[in-house]
């Protein structure tokens, strides 16, 4: 097993949606005791904090429908310049969200080392939109359309200009919700999706055989794991925003994350849409710290 030297980085951001309450998504993963349950694999944990998260006072906003452009463009500019700190300093980045608009910055930051990354997206939705096709303009919807280069340029050109991600060396896991506009996109770029289905019909461990094997194809040096909780049954994960029924499994997820530390290909990760108001005692922060241990290494024998 790899010992890593690991760097987590907190963003409390909550701007990239509607419901209040996911910008303690970091305090609450915290609470549920990620730092110890790493350490007693083995690993070196280092916590950098939080992002500083704030509001912007602009009399002179742009007209547009992406809520909150200024706050999450000031977020994420500046995860970004953190990721990439921690990985000059050869540290492995651990993200804890804060919506999933937060993965604008962070695959900006990686893309200061890694110019040839993959994206694993576990998720019930595909985070594909872009200020034409969001039907909410919640921006926490458009972070993968953003890091391919689609969409308002305050947010493509978070810390360098342009796509950051090609989308040929994106896996999208456990979609179930997929707005008209992102069925287009994914048709039009060819994007490896696994939906429910694939999930249901072929088991997860195929599936992800299948998309390691896909990742491995393509002479990546990196893979960022962006796992959002509601790719799992909200039976399992009920503090997140936007819920969907049908989603994948604890035990479905404990074993992708076990094939993922088997395949040792993820460089990077970060774990969102943890939403302590609307949780049940802290179950879904719970889950998130569970699965991180699966995925740096926890055996059960
Ligand atoms: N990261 C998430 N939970 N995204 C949910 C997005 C929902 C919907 N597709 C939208 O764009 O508004
Ligand atoms: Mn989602
Ligand atoms: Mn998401």
């Amino acid at each position: 097993m790899r010992k890593l030297d690991i760097s987590i980085i907190g963003v409390p951001l909550d701007y990239g949606q509607s419901r209040r309450g996911v910008d303690m998504g970091p305090s609450a993963i915290r609470y549920a005791g990620a730092m110890k349950r790493l350490e007693a694999i083995g690993h070196s944990l280092q916590d950098e904090g939080d992002i500083q998260v704030s509001v912007i006072e602009n009399k002179n906003r742009e007209e547009t429908n992406l809520k909150n452009l200024e706050e999450v463009v000031q977020a994420t500019s500046e995860l970004a310049n953190r990721v990439s700190r921690v990985i000059e300093n050869g540290r492995f980045p651990l993200v804890f969200g804060g919506d999933h608009s937060i993965a604008i910055g962070t695959l900006a930051g990686l893309t200061s080392k890694y110019k040839n990354l993959g994206v694993i997206w576990y998720d019930a939705h595909a985070d594909l939109n872009t200020a034409e096709t969001s039907p909410s303009g919640n921006i926490h919807g458009m972070p993968l359309a953003v890091s391919m280069g689609l969409g308002h340029e305050k947010l493509v050109n978070i810390f360098t200009d342009g796509q950051k991600v090609k989308p040929e060396n994106i896996v999208i896991i456990g979609a179930r919700s997929v707005d008209p506009g992102e069925r287009a996109l994914i048709k039009k770029r060819g994007i490896k999706v696994y939906t429910m289905h694939e999930i249901d019909r072929d088991g997860m461990s195929s599936v992800m055989k299948e998309a390691i094997e896909y990742l491995k194809c393509r002479n990546l040096d990196g893979v960022h794991l962006s796992l959002d909780l509601d790719g799992l049954d909200p039976l399992y994960t009920p503090g997140v925003g936007t819920p969907v029924p049908g989603g994948i499994s604890y035990r479905e997820s404990h074993l992708a994350m076990e094939m993922l530390e088997d395949s040792g290909v993820i460089t990077s990760a970060e774990f969102v849409e943890v939403n302590p108001i609307l949780d049940e005692k802290n179950k879904t922060a719970d889950v998130a710290v569970g699965l991180m241990g699966s995925l740096f290494g926890e055996k059960l024998l």
